[in-house]
């Protein structure tokens, strides 16, 4: 679902939709336009969320200023949520409690599992920017499983002297190339979850490998674990609104 015209947004749902056609996901796009109201919008979320036809739902964020964003992701039914923005959603994922998480932080904590990295007693410093969606559930999902979590943001002051004491150093300010090498503890596992436009990451990639010991790329990195997330979570949305499990 998308409101405004937004090239990225554009772009990364027509992403999401192909994957899903991949999975054998039957996807529907609801394009409404730039003009469309929070009122709009919660309509033809609560429709979506009373079909049965429909068992996930994602709102591409970010929506238009004039539009009640956080009034929209509410409009989501709780078993639909398969992006993990409603508020019942997040604070189950705070308290460690089951639900669907929200899909890029998810996908960032099934990739440092791959890799096996260890959590338990490790600083992971979060840099976090405006979106509800990334940053501050990385830092609690980090919390749950017992690592020492700083949040930083664009107020933090001298961000790079604490950054260069993260373990796990997750950036997600959404600006290009914001941390550098200077700014990585020699031996760090850095985690890029930036999108700039033209695919460019929040992290300088060449100066961040001489010091990160295990280091995301821009593209190839996050992106495609948040749409793995994605499509795992709309499998357990569907199995259990289906009772097939
Ligand atoms: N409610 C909501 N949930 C989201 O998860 C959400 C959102 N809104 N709004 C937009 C951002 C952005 N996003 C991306 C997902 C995958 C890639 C991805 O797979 N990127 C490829 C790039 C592929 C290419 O263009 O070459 C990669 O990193 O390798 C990127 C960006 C999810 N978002």
């Amino acid at each position: 679902m998308l409101v405004g015209e937004d090239p990225a947004s554009v772009t990364y749902v027509r992403m999401k939709r192909n994957r899903c056609e991949q999975a054998g996901i039957r996807s529907r796009h609801v394009a409404l336009p730039a003009s469309t109201t929070t009122d709009d919008l919660v309509g033809a979320i609560t429709a979506l969320s009373r079909d049965p036809e429909v068992h996930g739902i994602l709102l591409q964020h970010p929506v238009g200023a004039h539009i009640d964003e956080r009034a929209a992701f509410e409009a989501i039914a709780p078993e639909k949520d398969v992006d993990g923005v409603t508020m019942r959603s997040f604070a189950a994922m705070g308290f460690g409690l089951p639900g669907f998480v929200s899909c890029t932080p998810g996908g960032i904590l099934r990739l440092l599992d791959e890799y096996r990295v260890d959590l338990a007693g490790k600083h992971a410093v979060v840099v976090v920017g405006r979106s509800p969606i990334l940053g501050r559930p990385a830092g609690l999902l980090l919390l749950g499983r017992d690592a020492t979590v700083t949040y930083c943001h664009s107020r933090t002051t001298d961000l790079s002297a604490i950054t260069r004491e993260a373990d796990i150093l997750v950036a997600a300010v959404g600006r290009p190339r914001f941390l550098s090498g200077a700014d990585i503890k020699p031996g760090a596992v850095v985690v890029d979850a930036g999108h700039n436009p033209g695919n460019v990451g929040d992290v300088d990639f060449a100066s961040a490998r001489e010091r990160a010991s295990l280091i995301t790329p821009v593209p190839g990195g996050v992106g495609p674990m948040t749409i793995a997330v994605l499509l795992a979570q709309t499998v357990e949305a569907a199995t259990g609104q289906l009772g097939v499990r």
